[in-house]
């Protein structure tokens, strides 16, 4: 089980840009938490020297009275000075960790993206991290502070009356205990119905974005998989209820328990004559504090567990480690080639291999055609030369050097990738292309916008090249983000392209276009081209075809593939009859 605060602490530590500013903010909590408790102690021989008209401690009433008031206002002034000091830290915090999450977020591999963790990031910068900062600026003073008042009033009765310090010393365990207890049904009542939670946020999400086809299969209101988890989540809430009031109900339980057994032990000591009344009351009053001091403990502790997936989530991010990589750029012995020589590689440790003994070579400036099943890794092998991950077994170079052996800028400053998921920034078209190469001239970026045909775009749109595109590009059709992502390699003149022909996304004119510009990519580079077209299959200089076991089937040029027959020939005679398909009057 885990302590609240013990573990928090060291693990915010890693989140804050001056750590050492932690320290002196707890320590003030600390000395906050001990004037409060004092004050609360000058009150005992207060009332106790006022009831019996004498000194007691070797002070008189008036002598305590003034201790008390200059404890309580310094214990107001600590605890400005202390909610300033966590606050400062909590702004440190906020400021630091968006930089953490950003530097970690680009030091990460592409791969690194389709986690779970990943896909949560924009929902954690948005709003979990203001909740990370509460920590701070809430709870953490405040528990600390609690603390130490306790255990100064615990002290303190025990100086005045060892029976009562007992009291209240065997009190305070049961309390922590039944906080822990209270905390762990809690968290196992979490554990049950947060999964269900984000299953059920994630089918929100794909009930809104698949409402299209949803409709045309008149099933817009009845979405079985959404129904299917808002029925689990409420299935799973209503299991979790038990354990979570169960948990409320304990900690209330034995916080009543206590002031009782408090209250008792006080009066059966005045009525057998060894507590006067009147100090027996203020007693009493201490007691009340001191079960309202422990509450309080226990609220910002629970407050903290609750905290506690949100750091975990941060955690994994901010401790993921980047593929390795050198400090030097290598000297590349081939500039131009790719070569995968044997690997293997799969998704997932102990999954089974998407890719098995995998050999394919390209030469510098020729065009590879990757064809194959839907399935059989394409994708797959155009993101391990673009080191989104790295392989079980095996060796991919790029530019004749191992893709482990290049810096991340080495490597990518020799790609160009035009992935089927085009993702355009939130900017006008003009710097959706313009960002393919810094410094690049106006004249140029144009050039390249033309080939690739995106200026019949800019014609279209309202404000021309300044049209902003929407977030994600939305502004454009598929055909026509992918024409924009043509351009940047296009501008981007890197030395080797991978290109994923997205047929789904292709009309005529967007088809059109994206053949005349891949015509001008392979004049310049080496391209590995994804390819679904029976022209851009028939035009590259070799194909490899793979089969859907993950294995290399075959490789050479056209001809000599459909001569030997085999998944290519059949994948031919498929593709090529139904692209011959016309209507006809
Ligand atoms: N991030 C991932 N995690 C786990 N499995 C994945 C991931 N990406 C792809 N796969 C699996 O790897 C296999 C190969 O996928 P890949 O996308 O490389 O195939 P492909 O040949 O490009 O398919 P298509 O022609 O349909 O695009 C598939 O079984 C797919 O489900």
């Amino acid at each position: 089980m885990n302590l609240p605060l013990i573990d928090v602490v060291p693990r915010l530590r890693r989140m804050v840009s001056q750590p050492e500013a932690i320290n002196p903010a707890l320590l003030i909590a600390m000395a906050t938490g001990l004037v409060e408790g004092l004050a609360l102690a000058a009150l005992l021989p207060a009332i106790s020297s006022l009831a019996a008209d004498e000194a007691a401690w070797g002070m008189g009433v008036w002598g305590w009275v003034v201790v008390f008031a200059v404890l309580a206002l310094a214990s107001y002034g600590l605890n400005y000075w202390q909610s300033q000091r966590t606050y400062a830290v909590a702004l440190d915090f906020l400021y630091s960790i968006h930089r953490i999450v950003g530097d970690q977020v680009a030091k990460q591999p592409l791969g690194w993206f389709a986690r779970p963790v990943a896909g949560r990031l924009s929902r954690m910068v948005s709003t979990e991290l203001m909740q990370a900062g509460e920590i701070f600026a809430h709870m953490i003073g405040p528990l600390v502070a609690r603390i130490s008042a306790a255990i100064v009033i615990v002290v303190a009765a025990w100086c005045w009356n060892p029976l009562l310090g007992l009291v209240l010393t065997v009190a305070a365990p049961v309390f922590v205990v039944i906080t822990l207890v209270s905390t762990g049904f809690m968290r196992k009542g979490r554990a049950i119905h947060e999964p269900e939670e984000v299953i059920l946020a994630d089918r929100i999400v794909e009930f809104s974005q698949c409402q299209g086809a949803l409709r045309s299969c008149g099933r817009s209101e009845d979405f079985t998989p959404l129904a299917d988890a808002l029925e689990a989540t409420r299935a799973a809430k209503h299991r979790a209820m038990w354990l979570e009031t169960a948990g409320m109900l304990l900690s209330g339980m034995v916080t009543q328990a206590v002031i009782v057994a408090l209250i008792t032990v006080a009066g059966s000591l005045a009525v057998s004559g060894s507590l006067e009344p009147i100090p027996a009351l203020a007693f009493i009053g201490l007691a009340l504090r001191f079960t309202s001091t422990l509450s309080a403990i226990t609220e910002s502790a629970m407050a903290l567990e609750s905290r506690r997936p949100l750091l975990d989530a941060l955690d994994e991010v901010i401790t993921a480690q980047p593929l390795p990589e050198p400090a030097q750029d290598a000297e590349l012995t081939a500039p131009g080639t790719v070569e995968l020589r044997d690997v293997t590689f799969a998704y997932a440790p102990g999954a089974d291999p998407v890719l098995r003994d995998v050999s394919v070579t390209v030469p510098a400036g020729s065009m590879i055609a990757l064809v194959g099943p839907s399935g059989s890794g394409k994708t797959t092998i155009a993101k391990l030369v673009s080191r989104f991950y790295d392989v079980d077994a095996g060796v991919v170079s790029v530019g004749g050097v191992p893709v482990t052996q290049q810096r991340t800028e080495q490597l990518m400053g020799q790609l160009s990738m035009v992935f089927q998921d085009v993702y355009l920034f939130d900017d006008t078209l003009a710097a959706n292309i313009a960002i393919g190469r810094d410094g690049a001239s106006a004249t140029e970026v144009l050039a390249a916008a033309e080939l690739a045909g995106v200026n019949e775009i800019a014609q279209r749109l309202p404000q021309g090249w300044d049209t902003p595109v929407g977030e994600g590009g939305r502004a454009l059709s598929g055909g026509e983000r992918q024409r924009v992502a043509i351009a940047r390699a296009l501008l981007k003149q890197a030395p080797i392209v991978l290109l994923d022909e997205a047929t789904s996304a292709l009309d005529v004119e967007n088809e059109a276009h994206i053949v005349a510009a891949v015509e001008t990519l392979r004049e310049r580079s080496t391209v590995m081209i994804i390819a679904h077209r029976l022209d851009t299959i028939a035009k590259a200089d070799r194909i490899v075809s793979l089969d859907s076991d993950g294995g290399v089937e075959a490789v050479g040029t056209h001809d000599e593939l459909r001569a030997a027959g085999g998944t290519y020939a059949r994948f031919w005679d498929r593709l090529h009859s139904a692209q011959g398909w016309q209507l006809t009057n």
